[in-house]
Parts: C-alpha cells; sequence; structure tokens
C-alpha cells in the first residue's frame, strides 16, 4: 500500500518560504550548510543510541554523509545513514512549525520584505533553505532499526503543499534530493560543491562524501568513476588547537551548529587538562533569536563525550540567564550514557558549568573594556535584560554581573543603556553616599518623574530604569563597591534633610509642622504620612513609598501577574516653596482644605503613573476647583 496523501502546509511555512528564498537568495550556497549540519546531527543522534542498541547501526559501521549530483537529471542529492525518521517524525518535523518561538517570530512579520528579511537573521533556516535552490524538493527517509518496508518519501514544490508516500528503503537514514531551479547549474558541478563543503563543513565530526572524478583525456572532461572520496577534514573542530583554526573557520562552525547566519560576537575555546578534562568551545551570538523569553526554549549547548555526541541543550552546563551562549562542551570525564537526570546532579557538570560562566562573564568584562563600545552595547541592547537575570540568579558571580550592567542615567540624558555603576560611582559627588535610581513603567515617566526636581537642581546624578525586571533586580542589588543602591521615589532620604532644614528660623518649621499637620487630618484615610519634601522644586506635591513598603511600581507589576498587593498607603510630601501649597496652608475652611489637599494627593499618584481609585471624582474635583478661580 503506498498511502499517499497530500498535506497543505501551515500558511506561515508558505510566508517563511517566500521571505527565505528573497532574503537568503545572495547567500545560496547556504543550504549545503543547513542539509549537512542536519545530516550530522542525524548521525550523531544514531550515533548516540547506538551506544546502547547496536542493531541499530544495521551492520553499517560507518557513519558518514554523501553528496552526488546528476547533470542530466539536474540534481543534487545529500544522503546519511544515520537515525532517520519515522512517517510520523516527518510530518511532525518538515512542513509545519511546531516551535513556538518560530510562530511568535512569523507574527512579527510586517509583510515588507525588506524589513522582514532583515528579521530571517532572528532566525534558524535549517531545512527550508532547500527552496532558495530547488523548485522540487524530495525526501525519503527510514528510521534506524525499523523494518525497509517502513520508508517514507516526501516531496514538494515549495508551493503550498507536500506529498507524503510510504516506501521501501533499503538503508536506515535520509536521503534528501533538490531538483534545481532553472538558473541553479553552478551547484551541478564538482568543484563548486567541493568548495562549499570544504567552507562550511569541514569539521562536521563525519565524512562527508562525493564520488571522484578523473579527467577524461578524449573526452576532455571530468568524468565520474566509481569510487567515493571524503572531501572534508571530519576532525571535530573543538579539538583543534587553536592556533591552527582561523577566524573564518570558527565562524563556519558557529553557523553549522546555530543555523545562524550571523558572525557570532565573541567565540571562546578553551582545552582543560589535569584533574577534569574537557574541551569547551561555547560563542557568544550577535543577535537575540525570537524566542529568548521562551520558558520552553532550547539551549544552544550540545554536549559531547570524546567526541560522541550526547545531547542538544544541555542547559544544566549553562545558567538561565546566560541561555543565549552556544556551542560545544565535550567531556572526558562523563559516562556516554549520562542522561539529564545525572546531569543534574553532577560534580563533573558542576565544575565545567561555573568555569564556563566565568570564561562567558570574562568574555563579556573584557568586550566592555573594549575602547569601541560599539561592540558591547550591541550585545547589551539585545540580551542585557538576559544577564540582569543573573544578578537575581547567581551569587556567587553577583559583582561580576554587577559591573556589566548598563544603565540609561540623568547624566546622558538619552534613552540608551550606557551607563555603567563603576561610571557612576567615579562621577559620585563628594559626601555623595549611595547610588540613586529611580524606576518608572516606561523610560519617559522616569525621566519625568518630579522626584528628580531636587537630584537635577543638585547636580546628583540618577540611573533611570524602566525595564520589568529592574525592581528584581534592585532588590537583589543592595550595593556596589560598598555604595548603597537607593530608590529616590523611597521615603527614606534622610541625608538631604539637614540641608534643606538648616536655614529654617523655629517658626518656619513650626509653621510647616502645622501645615503637614492640617493635610494629614484632611487625607488621612488614604495616606500614611505627611511631609515637607525635600526633593521637588516645581511641582507643589509627590507621592513616595513608605518605609518598608512595596514601591506602587512593583506592586503594579505584581498585580499584572496575578499576585494580591497588600493595600499600601502613600507618604504625601508637599513643597512649601509652591503657590499652591501657600495657598492652601492660608485656607481655613475644613471642606476646602480637604478638596485641595485630595487634589494634590491625586495628580502626585498620576504623575508616579498610578492608577487613581475613582477617577471620575479626581475629575470632578479638578472641575470644581478650576470653575472657583476662574
Ligand atoms: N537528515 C535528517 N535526518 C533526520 N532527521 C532530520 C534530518 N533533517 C531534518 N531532520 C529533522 O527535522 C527537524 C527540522 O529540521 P530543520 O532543519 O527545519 O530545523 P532544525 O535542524 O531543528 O533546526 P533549526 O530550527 O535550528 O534550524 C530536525 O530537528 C530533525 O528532527
Amino acid at each position: 500500500m503506498s498511502n499517499t496523501e497530500t498535506h497543505a502546509f501551515q500558511t506561515e511555512v508558505n510566508q517563511l518560504l517566500k521571505l527565505m528564498i528573497h532574503a537568503l537568495y545572495s547567500n545560496k550556497e547556504i543550504f549545503l550548510r543547513e542539509l549537512v549540519s542536519n545530516a550530522s546531527d542525524a548521525l550523531d543522534k544514531l550515533r548516540f543510541e547506538a551506544v546502547s542498541n547496536d542493531a541499530l547501526h544495521e551492520g553499517q559501521d560507518e557513519l558518514a554523509i554523501e553528496v552526488r549530483f546528476d547533470k542530466e537529471a539536474r540534481t543534487v542529492t545529500i544522503a546519511d545513514n544515520g537515525i532517520g525518521m519515522t512517517r510520523d517524525e516527518v510530518i511532525a518535523n518538515i512542513g509545519t512549525i511546531a516551535n513556538s518561538g518560530t510562530k511568535k517570530f512569523l507574527e512579527s512579520l510586517s509583510g515588507d520584505q525588506a524589513k522582514d528579511s532583515n528579521l530571517i537573521g532572528q532566525f534558524g533556516v535549517g531545512f527550508y533553505s532547500s527552496f532558495i535552490v530547488a523548485d522540487e524538493v524530495a525526501l525519503e527517509t527510514r528510521k534506524a532499526g525499523d523494518d525497509q518496508a517502513q520508508g517514507t518519501r516526501w516531496t514538494s514544490k515549495g508551493e503550498g503543499e507536500f506529498t507524503l508516500e510510504n516506501i521501501e528503503k533499503a538503508t536506515k537514514g535520509t536521503t534528501i534530493t533538490l531538483h534545481l531551479k532553472e538558473d541553479m547549474d553552478e551547484f551541478l558541478d564538482q568543484f563548486r560543491l567541493k568548495n562549499i563543503i570544504s567552507t562550511y563543513s569541514d569539521h562536521i565530526n563525519f565524512p562527508i562524501k562525493m564520488v571522484k572524478t578523473e579527467w577524461d583525456e578524449e573526452a576532455k572532461e571530468e568524468k565520474s568513476t566509481d569510487e567515493l572520496e571524503q572531501v572534508n577534514k571530519a576532525t571535530a573542530l573543538w579539538t583543534q588547537p587553536k592556533s591552527e583554526l582561523s577566524e573564518e573557520d570558527y565562524t563556519n562552525f558557529y553557523q553549522t551548529i546555530s543555523h545562524d547566519f550571523n558572525e557570532p560576537l565573541a567565540h571562546i575555546h578553551n582545552k582543560v587538562e589535569g584533574t577534569l578534562e574537557y574541551t569547551s568551545l561555547l560563542y557568544i551570538p550577535k543577535q537575540a533569536p525570537f524566542d529568548l523569553y521562551d520558558r520552553e526554549r532550547r539551549y544552544g549547548l550540545k554536549l559531547y563525550v570524546k567526541r560522541v555526541f550526547i545531547m542538544d541543550d544541555a542547559e544544566h552546563l549553562m545558567p538561565a540567564y546566560l541561555r543565549f551562549v552556544r556551542g560545544v562542551i565535550d567531556s572526558a570525564d562523563l559516562p556516554l550514557n549520562v542522561s539529564r537526570e545525572i546531569l543534574q546532579s553532577n560534580k563533573v557538570v558542576d565544575k565545567i558549568r561555573s568555569a564556563s560562566v566565568k570564561r562567558v562573564l570574562d568574555q563579556l568584562a573584557k568586550l566592555a573594556k573594549d575602547d569601541d563600545k560599539t561592540l558591547y552595547q550591541g550585545f547589551w541592547s539585545q540580551f542585557g535584560n538576559v544577564l540582569k537575570e543573573g544578578v537575581v540568579e547567581d551569587f556567587a558571580n553577583k559583582g561580576k554581573i554587577a559591573k556589566l550592567l548598563r544603565f540609561a542615567s540623568t547624566h546622558e540624558g538619552s534613552q540608551e543603556q550606557n551607563v555603567s555603576l563603576e561610571q557612576y560611582v567615579d562621577r559620585m559627588q563628594e559626601g555623595q553616599e549611595a547610588i540613586y535610581y529611580i524606576i518608572a513603567d516606561t523610560h519617559a515617566a522616569a525621566k519625568g518623574s518630579p522626584h528628580l526636581e531636587m537630584f537635577r537642581k543638585k547636580g546628583i546624578e540618577v540611573l533611570l530604569m524602566s525595564d520589568r525586571i529592574d525592581e528584581w533586580l534592585v532588590s537583589h542589588l543592595n550595593e556596589f563597591d560598598g555604595k548603597a543602591l537607593k530608590s529616590i521615589t523611597s521615603a527614606d532620604l534622610t541625608e538631604f534633610e539637614e540641608d534643606a532644614e538648616k536655614d529654617l528660623s523655629e517658626e518656619d518649621k513650626k509653621a510647616r509642622e502645622a501645615l503637614t499637620e492640617k493635610v494629614k487630618k484632611a487625607v488621612e484615610d488614604s495616606v500614611s504620612d505627611v511631609r515637607i519634601t525635600h526633593r521637588l522644586t516645581d511641582s507643589p506635591a509627590c507621592v513616595v513609598t513608605a518605609e518598608g513598603g512595596i514601591s506602587s511600581h512593583m506592586a503594579r507589576i505584581m498585580e499584572q501577574m496575578g499576585q494580591s498587593v497588600p493595600a499600601q498607603k502613600p507618604v504625601l510630601e508637599l513643597n512649601p516653596e509652591h503657590t499652591l501649597v501657600q495657598k492652601l496652608d492660608k485656607l481655613e475652611d475644613d471642606e476646602k482644605v480637604k478638596e485641595w489637599s485630595l487634589f494634590l494627593l491625586e495628580q502626585a499618584q498620576l504623575a508616579e503613573g498610578d492608577q487613581l481609585a475613582e477617577p471620575g471624582e479626581f475629575i470632578k474635583r479638578m472641575n470644581r476647583l478650576l470653575s472657583e478661580v476662574m
């Protein structure tokens, strides 16, 4: 029974294919790198599974990839004798987009081809890159260990649908045949294909073979022989000494394992010998993938044991906050049958992990120190928010990570996060004890906050934070270089009190006390205290968080996350220099005092980005007060 079925591609796949063909046209030879990389993964998987089940080899001990071309049929074929796929796996893997990150990527496309072409760099291209050069693709596969009658053929012209049928396939593994488009004859050439393989796939861990050609003197052309020859070095790149590897080798290997066609930002290659023996080749990408914040996102590290691939996404080898790191770790000290469970609590893994984390952080510190800041700033804009998680997550490296943080600040005035805590400390004023910051929902709200007025006047720098994670960040980063981090919206800013009150007469002090008492009585249901402010110059009032309380910004985040937040009353601070407050001070009618006090409280809450409990009441009150003065 051939059991032929035709399936429609998910609509997104069509969209993706079109975009890919357009965006990668000038890079079209990468199709071979992608297919060889998939073949190599399939061989890796077979080798790993065959450790516990030798029968999976089906008597073929050599694992290899074969690349052939046929000038008459105009095809290029890539075959592997790896793990293969069942019919169900073909349906799940090829022609469907199961990965939620990919779905999000597709949703973000604008439909404008030029703009979207830039985005494709954030997405791994993989199997679909076949359609850049082919107008018809056939994939024949059989799972290792299955009966030879259980093979599957998948064919598609890349235009909306694919067909599946059952076939007999004598050998395990996958063969992909590309029927080249009209203008792709350049790939029907031994020299060209060999050249692409040695450029991109020289260090694939398995032999890549092609049919040997010989010069035919009579016909005056290269003729195929019956022999196969190996066309790549097939040495795992990470086992080579650094001195023998070029930047280009490192980049090509990165692109092979990551399916990213950007260059990496940096690579870190180490061979460790001694009590522990392992090699690590870690890459920091330039661009964040789309699913960086997806909880189910795969990690980018591959684990090998003595050059045998063990697993992808080895999440125990890197903490979550460095989940963007890609690369390979090859250990000589782990057993081949190591499982994810074993990795979770294994001393060898712990040591490799902490050394690898240190290497990545050191590399980042090196980049951050560069005279040319563009690379580090580029990194920060892509991965800064993920790195901040490290302050919360990685106690041992908190100090190192803190040095890598970058913030927007009143010193620069721009939205770009480019000020380090070290720079801030260097610029601190004489006698300044704390590092001041403000957190708001947006950069504009932080920058426009009335709380900054006094700091501006005194010329004290304030860090402007507006990322979602910043509240957690500062709650775990109490100090830097011996200086406390202090929110300028917290009630506790006593260091400025003395300065503000030193020229006041006793009489003035008493008058101010009377004012705060009067206002407190008027709005005592809504506030925890009323004080004279030290932080305002232009605004009449502001609200601050009571000591030990949760900031209103934090309360909002917690509410959005569905957590219950205990009701809290803010502290209302009044600016005695402001006309409105001076007029309020002169009012005698209790009702009027209450109206004006509530009005000042509510406008201060609005300036803070808080939601008013009764916005309608606020409007009514404001209109009443306005009509009185008009
Ligand atoms: N030669 C092959 N042998 C066995 N399975 C394969 C082969 N080629 C592809 N696959 C399966 O199809 C899946 C999808 O391949 P595809 O190239 O689209 O993406 P990918 O390799 O998973 O990676 P990425 O999303 O990083 O590009 C693979 O994960 C693998 O399970």
